[in-house]
Parts: C-alpha cells; structure tokens; sequence
C-alpha cells in the first residue's frame, strides 16, 4: 500500500509565534530587573568617574557616586550590587593586608552604601587580586599559591566585610575549604544571617582581562591562575566542586564566567535545585560594547538575548554590567 502522503504538516509550531501577543503568552523565559546583579567598580577620591578604557561605558566611581550608582540600583529594581576595588599601586603587598582593612575602600562603600540605601544588597567578593602585589588571589610563596595560608587570609578578609555590612560574601579565590572557613568565622562572630555566594564553578579564563584592567591587577599578575581556577575543558569536576562549596555552607553558587559555561549553569541547576548565578564577566561585556560601538550588532537586542539566554539554561540570577542598562530598558 503506498504512503499516505500528508495533506498539510502535522505540527505548526508557527502558530505559536505568529504575533507579539501569542509569543508573549507562551514565552517559556522571562527576564526582569529583578534577575540582576550589578557590579560597580569604585575607586578614591570624590566625584571622581574614570571609565575603563578596555570596557567601554563602565568608569570606576569614588564612593559618593558609588553611592548614587546604588540609589539608581534600587530604584531600577535591581536587588543587589557587587562592589570591586581599584586598589592604589602603592597599597598593593605581598601580603595583601588591605584586603582585611575596615576601612578600605570597597568596606568603606558598603557602609555608606548600607547607610543611605538600606533596602539594597551589598555583594563583596571575598578573594585577595586586587590587594596582592603578585596580583594573585592567594598568597604567593616560593612561586606558589599557597591553599591552607591564604583561608587564613580570607577569614580575615571576610570578617572585615561582614563587619562593614556586606550582605553577601562572594569568595572568588577558588581555594580548597575556603567556603568551611568563613562559613565557621561567620558563625562565630554572630553574623549568621551573612549570605554567601560562592563562586563555586571559576574557570580560568581569558575573558577575564578587562577586569583586570579595571582593578588594576594586570600589570601586577605574574603568571596565570590555572593551579587554581577550573580548566576550560571540564565539566564533571564542576559538579564535584558545587558539591563541596554547597556541604561547607554556600547558600547559592556562581558559574564563571556566563555565556561560554551554559552547559555548566544547566547541569549544576538540575543537579543541585539550589540558587544558582551566573557572571557574564567583563570580557563578555567588551565583546558586545565593541562589536555594536563598530555598528556590527544592534546592543539592545544582543544585551537582551545574552542574558534571556542564562535564564533558560536555568540560572536565577546573572552578575551583569548591562545590569542599569537592561533594567532601564526593561
Ligand atoms: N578574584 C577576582 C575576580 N572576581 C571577579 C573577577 C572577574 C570578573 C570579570 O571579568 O568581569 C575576578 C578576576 C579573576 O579571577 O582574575
Ligand atoms: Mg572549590
């Protein structure tokens, strides 16, 4: 018996997409301020603004402006800031103790910021590059990045800041046991309700360099990170890092950098169901700036599709530096 040839396609998915109004009631993704972290660059000084040359429309701001930059934050609906330091050359030690300064400039911030925009959350991130001379995130010792020295180090360091009024921790330095550390400080010192964020799944990536531009850490960095951030080419170990930021006390994880490691956001939210965040970092950001500043993407639309994207691989949440920018737009 010959095949009975159909008279039309049995599935029309385009009905589904055929105007805006039908595509907005089916939409499986949405994306809202709310979704938003911003991190914020702050640098000394007063009603001081430096843009970063390699990440163009984002400057560095001297608190007081870090401190509107927060008002504005709150007032997009943007739940939380991230705040990084330009440290001065000069502050800079092998030893990284301005890391544990409570008056040192992203502590200082905080504290202003905390003051004046209460309803805002603080984000810091708990790792010691922008204080270290070696431009490392641990100590150096004899050429190596020490583990067990540097958790001391970071205790310190993330005392200090919940001290400040951090409310989230971010540990970014992808030591072993770091999370166990400032988790038993945290509860020691009475600030069991400090959240923290682990930058759980790092890779030891390129898109990094702008950052590094905008903390002044390039210059400094000798070497590369590899005997401590993830390489690029594993997947199953992120898993098993999760694991054990989640069982040392993390509250939510990142994966970082974003729109490379989708794969990872996906699997680490399947696996564990907790909060997890992605960092679309500033080498993602110079990609999109340049390619639509050369008139080769249209950015509204590519900032919206980047960060739509996070959301359907399963993130809650994404550290952006279009943050202000989409929420705006939103
Ligand atoms: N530990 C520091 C830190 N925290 C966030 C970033 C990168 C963020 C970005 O590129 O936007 C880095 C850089 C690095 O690990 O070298
Ligand atoms: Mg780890």
């Amino acid at each position: 018996m010959p095949p009975i040839p159909a008279p039309f396609p049995l599935s029309r998915p385009r009905r589904l997409r055929r105007a805006g109004w039908i595509r907005e009631l089916v939409a499986e993704t949405r994306l809202s301020p709310a979704d938003l972290l911003w991190p914020i660059f702050v640098t000394g000084g007063e009603t001081r603004r430096e843009p970063v040359p390699s990440m163009p429309g984002v400057d560095r701001l001297s608190v007081d402006l870090a401190v509107e930059a927060a008002r504005e934050a709150a007032d997009l609906g943007i739940p939380c800031v991230a705040l990084f330091p330009y440290t001065d050359p000069a502050v800079k030690t092998p030893e990284a103790e301005e890391a544990w300064n409570p008056d040192n400039l992203v502590n200082t911030a905080t504290r202003a910021i905390k003051a004046t925009v209460p309803e805002l959350g603080v984000m810091l991130d708990v790792a010691l590059d922008p204080y270290n001379s070696d431009g490392h995130d641990g100590l150096v010792r004899g050429g190596v990045v020490v583990n067990d020295e540097t958790l001391l180090a970071l205790e310190k360091q993330a005392l200090a800041q919940a001290e400040a009024g951090a409310d989230i921790l971010g540990p970014s330095d992808m030591m072993d046991g770091r999370i166990g550390v400032i988790r038993r400080a945290l509860e020691s010192h009475d600030f069991q309700d400090v959240t923290i964020l682990s930058y759980a799944a790092k890779y030891a990536s390129a898109f990094y360099g702008p950052f590094r531009d905008a903390v002044g850490a390039s210059g400094a960095l000798k070497g590369d990170k590899k005997s401590y951030q993830m390489d690029p080419r594993n997947g199953d170990e992120a898993l098993r890092e999760v694991a054990a930021d989640l069982a040392e006390g993390a509250d939510m994880v990142m994966v970082k950098p974003g729109m490379p490691y989708l794969d990872i956001c996906t699997r680490v939210k399947r696996e564990f169901g907790v909060p997890t965040f992605a960092y679309q970092v500033s080498g993602e950001y110079a990609m999109i700036a340049a390619a639509a500043a050369s008139g080769w993407v249209d950015r509204d639309r590519i900032v919206a599709e980047s960060l739509t994207a996070f959301k359907r691989a399963g993130c809650d949440g994404v550290l952006t530096y279009f943050a202000p920018e989409l929420a705006r737009a939103l």
